[in-house]
């Protein structure tokens, strides 16, 4: 059991600092590290800008850029409030990639003030990791930032979450020796996880996706649906149900709950036998893994304290440590193929129902993603 007191006395004054890396004891460190020598570097990097990555720390730097407004499940609860979960996704960078990260917290929800903002910064960091920025914003401002910056950016809750479902998915069907293309998958939430997490598995060969958000089945019945809402329903749904979660976990076969609401039990006991639920809302599953299985064979959460963690930590550092590596100007749909297949891959030999995927703690995940990823970014041409 940890305790409120334990929690709070593991972030007190953060959990981040700057360590040097040049030695600055005597007279001649200072004169190299700072004026005189700065001055040198300085005048090269003037000379040749492309220098900047060799001689600062910004080619492996990666901005964890969040405005605060879908903070884990807990909502919008704004920059400050987002700043613990930022200084986290940083330090994993640390623990798991090596790489250098900075949390950066904007106070605007203006698409065009973070994509602005972002653009003013580039000289700064070497990749951006945008985290916890809400729907349907998120598409807008991923799209807009990968346009405007020469460098590779990723919205962590799209696709790092996507990467690891379509990991967990393909672990959790092997475990069961069954086809993933003739599941029937229920995904609750049609935000950034959610639609992402759809994409991945209906290019994976899922054929048959329904996705629900707050006020139901996502459909072409509905007219309150805004525009990424309405291509995803041309998109899932092909049994072309209407109503609500009742109609859409009645037989199907996977659960996967990207919300941040609950599912009733009596609504999984409605699910087909054998069945996978997925509850990774954060910090609270959709519904509890000692509930869920009464009636699933398979369950995982977003969570680190009960068996099967799918949280996108397995994906991020190895990714973003594989596209710095290799140079690369942009994350493509190829390097992320390769990421989910390298994090199963890991645990291939050792695969059971509470182990679908590695752990997160397992050292061997982010240099598999990242040798797959930087590979998979040379086959597609987008280095150097
Ligand atoms: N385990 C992991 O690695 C990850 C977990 N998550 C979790 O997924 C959740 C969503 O995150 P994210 O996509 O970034 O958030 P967004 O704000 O982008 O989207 C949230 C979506 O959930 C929908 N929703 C809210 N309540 C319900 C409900 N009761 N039933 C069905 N849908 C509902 C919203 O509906 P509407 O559109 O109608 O408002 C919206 O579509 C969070 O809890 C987060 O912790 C996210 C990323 C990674
Ligand atoms: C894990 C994560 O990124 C989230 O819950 O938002
Ligand atoms: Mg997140």
């Amino acid at each position: 059991m940890i305790t409120d007191e334990e929690i709070f006395d593991g972030h007190l004054g953060g959990k981040l600092s700057v360590e040097l890396t040049a030695p600055l004891q005597t007279q001649r460190d200072l004169s190299i590290a700072y004026t005189p020598g700065v001055a040198q570097v300085s005048r090269a990097i003037a000379a040749d800008p492309a220098l900047v990555h060799r001689y600062t720390w910004t080619g492996r730097l990666v901005a964890v850029v969040s405005d605060g407004s879908a903070v884990l499940g807990l909502g919008d609860i704004g920059p400050r409030a987002s700043l613990p979960v930022m200084e986290g996704k940083a330090a994993l960078f640390k623990k798991f990639a090596g790489l250098n990260s900075i949390p950066i917290v904007l106070d605007t929800k203006d698409p065009d003030e973070i994509v602005e903002t972002l653009i003013r910064l580039r000289p700064s960091f070497g990749a951006v990791n945008l985290e916890d920025i809400s729907a349907p914003r998120c598409f807008e401002i991923e799209r807009r930032v990968i346009e405007a910056l020469d460098c590779p950016v990723m919205h962590d809750d799209q696709h790092g979450t996507a990467i690891v479902v379509l990991a967990a998915l393909n672990g959790a069907v092997a475990v069961q020796g069954r086809p993933i293309e003739g599941l029937r998958v229920v995904v609750s939430g049609a935000g950034a996880a959610g639609v992402a997490c759809t994409d991945i598995m209906l290019a994976a060969g899922v054929a048959d996706v329904t996705v629900l958000d707050s006020k139901g089945i996502i459909s072409a019945a509905r007219a309150d649906l805004n525009t990424v809402k309405a291509e995803l329903a041309q998109r899932s749904n092909p049994r072309g149900l209407v109503g609500g979660a009742a109609e859409a976990l009645a037989g199907a076969d996977v659960f996967i709950g990207l919300s941040a609401g609950v599912i009733a039990e009596e609504l999984i006991a409605t699910m087909a036998p054998d069945a996978i639920v997925f509850a990774m809302s954060n910090p609270d599953p959709e519904i509890r893994p000692e509930v869920a299985h009464k009636y699933a064979a398979i369950v995982a959460t977003g969570r680190s304290d009960f068996p099967n963690q799918i949280n996108n930590v397995l994906a991020f550092p190895g990714v973003f440590k594989g596209a710095l590596d290799a140079g690369a100007r942009r994350i493509t749909e190829g390097m992320k193929i390769a990421a989910a297949e390298a994090i199963l891959d890991v645990a291939r030999d050792e695969l059971a129902v509470d182990k679908i995927v590695p752990s997160p703690l397992d050292p061997r995940v982010a240099p598999a993603v990242a040798e797959a990823v930087a590979t998979a970014a040379r086959a597609a041409g987008v280095v150097g």
